[in-house]
C-alpha cells in the first residue's frame, strides 16, 4: 500500500473571524465516527480562550501558541504533526484516526495547506483530507468584501457550511450563496444548522485536489511555495511574508509580530481580577458595539461576574454582532478566574478600548490628568484643549 493511503487524513476547518468554527467542531466532535481525532487549534492573541470553549476531552486539544497559524506558527504546526506521528508509532498514544486543524479567522489557507502537503517528512505520515470552510450568513457577504483571507478560504474549501443561517435574512442567504458559487463553483455548500453538517462524513473530502477549484488556488499554493525556497522569506526558523507587518499588542507590552495581516489589524488583550458588575459590562459592550461594531473584528471573553462569580458568562461579539451570553456552570479552569477578554480590531485603537474599559469597571487613572473633566470645567478657558 503506498504511504500516502496509510497516512492519517488531515482536515482543514477554517472560516473568518467569529464565523462559527468552533461551534461546528464542538458539534462535530460529538460524533462517535470522530473518536481518535486530534485537534489542533490556534488563536490570535496570547490570552487563548478556544480550548476553554472545544468541548472536547483536553487530551485531544493542542494549542499552538501565540501567533497565526499562516504566520509565525507554522513552524510550530509542522514540528506538532511530527511529534504527534512519533508520539503514536512509539505507542505514547493510540493511533490517531484524524486531526483536524481549525485555523484562527485571519489565516490564509494556502500556507497551512502547503505545509501539509509540501513537507517531505509530514507528506509521509499524513494526507490532506480536505478544507471545510465556514461562512457566516449575517457578515458572510461584507466579511468578502473587505478581506482577502476570507476570499480564499472560500475559494480553497471542498465544503462550504453556511453558519447564522436563521440570523441572516432569506434575501442575504441567496446573495450570499450566489457570491460563494463565484468563488467555488464546485464545493457543496450546507446549511450549518443541519444535522448532516455536524456529521464526520463532512470531514470525508478525498485527498485536497487545487485543480477542482479556480485558478487563483493553484497559483496561490504556487506561491507559497516560492516563497519556501527564497531564503529572503525564513528567518529565526519561521517562514515570513514580504507583505508581513502587523503589530500585535498585549497587557501594554508591544512587540512587532510579523505577519501578513495589515498593520491596520490588531489583537490585544485585557484581563481583569475583580468581579464586574453586570451593568458596567452591559454599558461597556454597548458602547463599543454600538459606536464601533464594525471596527471590531472579533471580541471573546470570560468573564467574572460580581452577581455570581462561580458562573462566569461567554461573550462572543463578531463586527457588529454580539451573540447572546452564555452563563456558564462553573470556571473551566478553577485555578484561574480571571476575567479575560481578547480583541481584534480593525484601526480601532488599543488605548481607547482599555480606557473605556477601565472607565466602566472602575479602576481609577493616576498616570495622567482627567481630561474630560478639565475640558468640562466651566472655568476652562473656551477653546484652550489639553
Ligand atoms: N445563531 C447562531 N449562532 C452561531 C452559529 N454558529 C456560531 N454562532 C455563534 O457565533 C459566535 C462565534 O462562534 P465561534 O464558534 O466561536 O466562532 P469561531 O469561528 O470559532 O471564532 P474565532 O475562532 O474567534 O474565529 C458564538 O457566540 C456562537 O454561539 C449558528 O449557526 N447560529
Amino acid at each position: 500500500m503506498s504511504p500516502v493511503l496509510n497516512a492519517v487524513p488531515v482536515s482543514i476547518l477554517t472560516g473568518f473571524l467569529g464565523a462559527g468554527k468552533t461551534s461546528l467542531l464542538n458539534r462535530l466532535l460529538k460524533d462517535p465516527d470522530l473518536t481518535d481525532t486530534a485537534v489542533i487549534i490556534n488563536e490570535f492573541g496570547d490570552v487563548s480562550l478556544d480550548h476553554l470553549l472545544v468541548e472536547a476531552s483536553s487530551d485531544g486539544i493542542i494549542e499552538l501558541s501565540d501567533g497565526c497559524l499562516c504566520c509565525t506558527v507554522r513552524g510550530e504546526l509542522v514540528d506538532t504533526l511530527a511529534d504527534l506521528m512519533d508520539r503514536m508509532q512509539t505507542d505514547k498514544i493510540k493511533p490517531l484516526k484524524r486531526v483536524v486543524i481549525e485555523t484562527t479567522g485571519l489565516a490564509d489557507p494556502a500556507p497551512v495547506l502547503q505545509s501539509v502537503m509540501g513537507n517531505p517528512v509530514i507528506a509521509q505520515s499524513y494526507r490532506l483530507d480536505g478544507v471545510v470552510t465556514v461562512v457566516d450568513a449575517v457578515n458572510g457577504l461584507s466579511t468578502l468584501a473587505n478581506h482577502e483571507e476570507a476570499l480564499k478560504q472560500v475559494a480553497m474549501a471542498d465544503r462550504l457550511v453556511i453558519s447564522k443561517v436563521s440570523l441572516a435574512t432569506p434575501d442575504a442567504v441567496i446573495s450570499l450563496k450566489a457570491r460563494l458559487r463565484e468563488l467555488n463553483p464546485r464545493a457543496p455548500m450546507m446549511d450549518g444548522d443541519l444535522p448532516e453538517a455536524a456529521k464526520a462524513k463532512l470531514f470525508h473530502c478525498g485527498l485536497y485536489d487545487p485543480a477542482t477549484k479556480i485558478a487563483d488556488v493553484g497559483r496561490w499554493l504556487q506561491d507559497e511555495v516560492a516563497g519556501e525556497h527564497d531564503p529572503a522569506h525564513v528567518h529565526d526558523g519561521h517562514h515570513h511574508h514580504a507583505h508581513c507587518d502587523h503589530d500585535h499588542h498585549d497587557h501594554g507590552h508591544h512587540r512587532h509580530d510579523e505577519n501578513r495581516h495589515g498593520t491596520d489589524i490588531r489583537s490585544f488583550s485585557i484581563v481583569h481580577d475583580r468581579p464586574i458588575d453586570p451593568m458596567a459590562l452591559e454599558m461597556f459592550v454597548d458602547l463599543l458595539r454600538s459606536a464601533h461594531g464594525e471596527k471590531l473584528l472579533r471580541m471573546k471573553a470570560i468573564v467574572a461576574m460580581s452577581d455570581n462569580p462561580d458562573r462566569p458568562l461567554i461573550l462572543h461579539g463578531v463586527q457588529a454582532v454580539f451573540h447572546p451570553p452564555q452563563r456558564l456552570a462553573a470556571w473551566p479552569d478553577p485555578s484561574d478566574r480571571r476575567t479575560r477578554m481578547v480583541l481584534i480590531t480593525k484601526d480601532l485603537p488599543e488605548a481607547f478600548v482599555r480606557d473605556l474599559f477601565d472607565a466602566f469597571t472602575g479602576k481609577p487613572r493616576i498616570d495622567r490628568p482627567d481630561r474630560q473633566a478639565l475640558e468640562d470645567n466651566p472655568l476652562a478657558v473656551p477653546g484652550l484643549r489639553m
